[in-house]
């Protein structure tokens, strides 16, 4: 990733400071980050027991349905082949849509993603996550920064620690894209100004690695949380299920199926689309005996793109456009602030952690002047301070 001029500007330290807990095993390897053989043997460390830091809230750690979410699973192949009378795409289009408006989760098959591509994938990150942490953290991820090997327990925090390790890359695209061609084809020409939206946009891969965990009722893989980024893919692992989405109050879970991608809509997307779309709220859940891994592409716009709905669904409370024929009840007022991804990157790297309220609370810290979390978190929109807890969830 190129430098932004947001990045690596904080005051926090590049080590993790002593922290106040009650779990000798825990204290031992949060310590000091040079404690690396300590760390290494944290997720196995006590086979009956999770170290405080890792233990979540009730709230958060809330029980899974049993009841999958309602997502529909789109073969976009089929779709597209449909060389018919459009019928095939628009009933796609129509399916993700309703999903995109409701919890904002849907799933495809027929992509073309190559099999063994994606195997060779996920079997790469398998043998990286097996390296000893002292190695793993030769790649390790600068405070501030989206790329490179994380684990909380090795970083700066000291509560709601997730159960898991990563390893994020860039992507830089210098190609245009399908998900405006997708936008312009559902909501009409208006997103045509969006044409090169995404092209030269910086987005990310993340490997996501969850060991098995002796309490996984006491803990989170990662947290309740909105992907910051205007979309994800993810790509679940084997049939190991963790992965959940809030859906009329419950935790749904989106189970894996063979070959589908996971797409879900992410903030930058809600902001684009004037929250006619909503940013998924999900979160991972561990397993006792089983570890788990996912793949996840979050695309993101370029650093200086500014997130600014097309007119179309700008249209102020009581007006419309003339060229709209049916009054569209998506018009409304503008709902967020323009803002570049940089910024936004910049608030849920420093300020923030990721999670249901990201983008309310990225909206107050912008009208604030953006001056310091302090002053964001001052305000009623803002009002959990998450200072100290940046960087954990995206
Ligand atoms: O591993 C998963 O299923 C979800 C991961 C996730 O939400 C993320 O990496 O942002
Ligand atoms: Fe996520």
């Amino acid at each position: 990733m190129p430098e932004n001029p947001h990045h690596n500007s904080g005051s926090r330290s590049d080590h993790p400071v002593p922290v106040a807990m009650d779990d000798d095993a825990a204290r031992h390897v949060l310590l000091s980050a040079s404690a690396d053989a300590a760390i290494d043997d944290l997720w196995g460390q006590q086979p009956n027991k999770i170290p405080d830091p890792f233990v979540w809230p009730h709230a958060d750690a809330l029980a899974s349905s049993e009841r999958e979410l309602d997502a529909p699973v789109v073969d976009v192949g089929a779709a597209m082949r449909d060389a018919g009378d459009g019928e095939g795409m628009r009933r796609a289009a129509e399916l993700v849509a309703a999903a995109c408006a409701s919890h904002g989760l849907f799933q495809v098959t027929g992509h073309g993603l190559d099999p063994a591509l994606a195997r060779a994938a996920l079997d790469g990150a398998a043998g990286f996550f097996r390296l000893p942490l002292a190695t793993k953290q030769r790649a390790r991820r600068a405070p501030g920064n989206l790329t490179g090997f994380a684990a909380a327990h090795v970083d700066r925090f000291t509560s709601n620690l997730p159960w898991k390790e990563t390893l994020s890359f860039a992507h830089r695209d210098h190609h245009r894209h399908v998900v405006v061609d997708y936008f312009t084809s559902v909501l009409g020409t208006d997103f045509k100004p969006l044409g090169d939206f995404f092209s030269d946009g910086c987005s990310i891969m993340r490997c996501n690695y969850y060991p098995a965990c002796p309490e996984p009722e006491r803990t989170l893989g990662t947290g309740p949380h909105c992907d910051p980024s205007a979309l994800t893919l993810l790509l679940q692992d084997g049939d190991v299920d963790g992965l959940q989405v809030l859906a009329a109050g419950e935790w749904r879970p989106v189970r894996p199926r063979p070959g589908a991608l996971v797409v879900n809509i992410g903030d930058t997307f809600m902001a684009l689309s004037n929250g006619r779309y909503r940013s998924c709220l999900h979160r991972a859940v561990v397993h006792r005996e089983r570890e788990r891994r996912s793949l996840a592409f979050f695309l993101c716009p370029r650093e200086d793109r500014v997130v600014r709905p097309p007119p179309r669904l700008l249209t102020a409370a009581g007006e419309h456009h003339e060229d709209i024929e049916e009054e569209d009840e998506q018009q409304q007022p503008r709902r967020y602030p323009d803002f570049t991804w940089a910024e936004l990157a910049h608030f849920t790297q420093r300020h923030y952690r990721a999670d249901a309220r990201t983008l309310d609370a990225f909206a107050c810290w912008l009208g604030a002047g953006a001056p310091t979390c302090a002053a964001a978190t001052s305000s009623a929109a803002c009002d959990e301070s998450q200072a100290d807890e940046a960087q954990g969830t995206f």
